[in-house]
């Protein structure tokens, strides 16, 4: 049977079901599948409207864009003349039966002898308006087909609020802080990629995506750690399951002087055991793993130019950047977050950049912090940031396994992060020399 016939009865029989879900429904949600979260409006409208979109536009596109080619060279005779000039009647290449999947769909194209990809690339945008739909990706994993990857809405649209979209997988030191454009949970594994750095301007939604990510280890055996030098008011509700939170400057040094005894501790464990790291330490030898945060970094860094603000600065960068090349080995980890990142904070923070090898950039006010973000590990993505609109807040790019990915964080108000604090509370791993540290801090003042 023609494949388009067998698409046609499948299509039928799909809207049959459709039609009388209310009688099997229950009994297979009876059994733990649930068709209620199936896309049907996709399957039995989207998806054939958009093939047949497809068909009747491909011709057209395609000699728009120059996917098409012609079977003959650009030149002819013509009543002895020789003469030169593109074919009239061009051929497009083959266009494939596209797949559906849960929000679009895959199609796989045929290319011409000669032909090469890239066209393709650059034909996204046409094709994607031809289509009306949100976006295609183009990728050409066999020599001679391309693949068209057609999303149909953005993804990232609206808040996530499924009990299973917001579910944390069970690894220690994972958290899955939203969702990526491509449709998987948006998983930051400290154990892979041991340093963050996540820049957005004002409103862009930073303090959700760190209020996503203590939300997802606060539930787990981890110490969790603040600077917050705006005076504590994005960390505060957290204060419940943070075993330590820096409120000033002050406080921030000795946090960090505190942090660096701590891994001098854990190095000499390591030491004495003959392991590399802390991970290679049996179960009741190895140390808590510490994740510290730090929201607007660039507090850190600035001085009103007296000297023991100079000094604080100085050794603020010293110690971040000490803890950040020591850090992955030994269970601590860092989450740096700032609207502004960039040279101009001072010499420690390029060296800082390097060592924090995982990025996320929102909205961001200056292509500076955006290069910095992402230049050195996706200059294509540095663009990217900079097109999110201030009515995409929550949206980021991040890199994932050396591409770029959009991304959306989980929304976490502050009511919820105030009881989810509370509730793992119990949770929290003391380390008085920390908390002595910042209460030192603040009786110096
Ligand atoms: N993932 C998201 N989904 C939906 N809305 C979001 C999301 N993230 C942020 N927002 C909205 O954007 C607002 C600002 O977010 P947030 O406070 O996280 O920004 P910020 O970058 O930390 O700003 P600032 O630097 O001024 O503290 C939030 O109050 C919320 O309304």
């Amino acid at each position: 049977m023609d494949a388009h016939y067998l698409w046609l009865v499948v299509l039928v029989l799909a809207a049959v079901a459709y039609l009388t879900r209310r009688r099997w429904e229950p009994w297979l949600a009876g059994r733990g599948i649930d068709v209620r979260s199936i896309p049907w409006r996709w399957y039995l409208l989207g998806y054939p409207a958009t093939v047949i979109r497809m068909r009747l536009t491909w011709r057209q596109t395609c000699l728009l864009n120059d996917l098409s080619i012609s079977p003959r060279g650009n030149r002819g005779v013509l009543g002895g003349l020789v003469v030169q000039g593109s074919a009239l009647r061009q051929i497009p290449p083959r266009l494939g039966l596209p797949r559906p999947t849960r929000g679009g769909l895959v199609v796989r194209i045929g290319l011409h002898a000669g032909q090469t990809p890239s066209p393709f690339y650059r034909a996204v945008d046409a094709l994607a308006h031809a289509w009306a739909v949100y976006g295609v990706r183009v990728s050409s994993p066999e020599r001679g087909y391309v693949v068209l990857t057609v999303t149909a809405r953005d993804p990232l649209a609206g808040a996530a609020t499924e009990e299973t979209e917001r579910a944390q997988p069970p690894r220690l030191l994972v958290a899955r802080v939203g969702r990526l454009e491509s449709g998987g949970g948006w998983l930051i594994d400290f154990r892979m990629v041991a340093h963050w750095l996540v820049v957005g301007a004002t409103r862009s939604g930073k303090s959700t995506w760190l209020g996503a990510l203590l939300v997802a280890l606060a539930g787990q055996p981890v110490a969790l750690v603040g600077i917050d030098c705006k005076g504590g008011l994005e960390l505060s509700p957290w204060l419940p399951r943070l075993s330590a939170l820096a409120i000033n400057r002050k406080q921030a040094r000795s946090l960090l002087d505190a942090l660096a005894t701590e891994l001098d501790k854990r190095m000499a464990v390591c030491r004495i055991a003959g392991v590399r790291n802390i991970w290679e330490l049996s179960d009741d030898e190895r140390p808590v793993p510490l994740v510290l945060v730090v929201d607007e970094i660039a507090e850190l860094y600035l001085s009103d130019g007296s000297r023991e603000a100079r000094d604080e600065v100085t050794a603020c960068s010293v110690l971040l950047l000490r803890l950040a090349q020591l850090g992955a080995a030994l269970g601590l980890h860092l989450v740096v977050a700032g609207q502004r990142f960039g040279a101009e904070l001072g010499p420690g923070v390029t060296a800082l950049r390097a060592q924090l090898s995982g990025r996320i950039a929102h909205r961001v006010n200056d292509p500076t912090t955006a290069e910095m973000a992402l230049g050195d590990m996706a200059p294509d993505a540095v663009d990217a940031a900079q097109m999110i609109t201030e009515h995409e807040q929550g949206v980021a790019i991040t890199t994932i396994g050396g591409r770029w990915l959009r991304a959306r964080s989980h929304m976490v108000t502050t009511d919820e992060a105030r009881a989810i604090a509370a509730q793992h509370a119990d949770l929290r791993p003391d380390f008085p020399a920390l908390v002595s540290a910042t209460a030192e801090g603040i009786e110096a003042e």
